[in-house]
């Protein structure tokens, strides 16, 4: 029971706390998704998408959605109207450079690294909004060691990698005995993670530490993803890929990939946003990509996995991961009264 708190025996027996009361005792692992939308474009369709696939896995955690001032009050509305928790970041901008992003706007993604001060969340698990999640992956909470990243390896071998080293011999991380790692070129590189999926734990701490450190650090073509494979080289654990199939895999490493079985899939590749996917594009007439588009849009249009008011169960103040609590309140039934939502 959380120290100093009265228990309130409800006419029923069962003990009646507030989530609010629960919110202030140490120990309880607060958690949710957390996704990134910037601009005014038609990103807003992925979250949207993204809100309705972690209802149908019937994810017990709120989706958290970290906006820019762009993002209008309309797209704030319908995100809302999901189920979302809209909370506004302000931009975080790289020190003044000349690089060449990969993709231009991924100038804007730096502003990801905001999540870190959601410090009332004890662990997040951040997801782009081109990904969807068709599996239930509430698990890697609970299994995520104190003080770990946990994220997919990514590959090096699309295009949008021709200004690396790695690109430059042929050599992957994906298939590391393929094209070795030439000695007179050092070391290899350390595993390296695609940030469009991560497991990792919020704190004022690391926030500043990661805002003081990207003030020194020159930018690269892969924006704020090679900074925090930088930033949390010395924590960083890899996960299988099926919490994130970057679906170029599906080309470049197709022996790595078990499609059944994939539980999350990155809609990363040059065409593939299924909101915009028109099959045009390298690759985009693959069946598996027609599969998967398909497959996006099915959770996008079903109308039963809309939010309704009964699925309020997952709001912030319910947030709590409820193992743990009960774990740690043997007793009678507990029965929540959620407290107003702080955000
Ligand atoms: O106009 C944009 C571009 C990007 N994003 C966000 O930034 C993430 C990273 O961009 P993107 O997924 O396009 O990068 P990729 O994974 O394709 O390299 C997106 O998933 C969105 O969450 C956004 O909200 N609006
Ligand atoms: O801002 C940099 C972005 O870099 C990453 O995307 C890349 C990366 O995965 C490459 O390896 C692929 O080749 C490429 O297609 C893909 O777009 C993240 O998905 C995204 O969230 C974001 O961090
Ligand atoms: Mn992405």
């Amino acid at each position: 029971m959380a120290p100093g708190v009265p228990p309130v025996l409800s006419g029923s027996g069962k003990l009646q706390v507030s989530s609010a009361t629960l919110k202030k005792s140490a120990g309880y692992a607060k958690r949710a998704y957390v996704t990134f939308l910037a601009g005014n474009g038609d990103y807003v369709k992925g979250v949207v998408g993204l809100a309705k696939g972690l209802r149908k896995a019937k994810s017990a955690y709120p989706l958290l959605v970290a906006v820019l001032p762009d993002v209008p009050e309309e797209h704030r509305q319908i995100l809302t109207s999901q189920g979302c928790i809209v909370r506004e970041i302000q931009p975080i901008y790289p020190p003044e450079n000349q690089i060449q992003f990969a993709m231009a706007y991924y100038v804007i993604n730096y502003s990801k690294l905001r999540i870190w001060d959601f410090e009332e969340y004890s662990r997040m698990i951040y997801l782009d909004a081109d990904i969807q999640v068709y599996e239930n992956i509430d698990h890697l909470f609970e299994e995520a060691d104190q003080g770990c990243f946990y994220a997919v390896m990514d590959c090096f071998c699309e295009k949008t990698w021709s200004h690396s080293k790695q690109y430059s011999i042929g050599y992957c991380q994906q298939c590391p005995k393929k094209v070795k790692w030439p000695a007179e070129m050092g070391s290899p590189p350390p595993l390296y993670f695609n940030a469009g999926m991560f497991v990792f734990e919020p704190s004022r701490l690391t926030y500043e530490s990661l805002l003081d450190t990207l003030r020194i650090t020159p930018p690269t073509p892969f924006a704020e993803q090679d900074f925090l494979n930088m930033f949390f080289e010395k924590t960083y654990k890899p996960i299988p890929l099926v919490y994130n199939l970057v679906l170029a895999m599906l080309w470049r490493h197709p022996e790595n990939v078990e499609l059944d079985k994939v539980k999350v899939v990155h809609y990363c590749a040059a065409g593939s946003k299924p909101w915009r996917y028109t099959g045009k594009e390298v690759n985009m007439d693959r069946d598996d990509i027609k599969m998967l588009v398909q497959k996006w849009w099915d959770i996008y249009n079903d109308e039963s996995l809309d939010f309704k008011a009964d699925d309020a169960a997952v709001s912030e103040g319910e947030a709590f991961s409820r193992s743990s609590i009960m774990a740690s309140m043997p007793g009678p039934a507990i029965s929540f009264i959620p407290a107003p939502s702080a955000a």
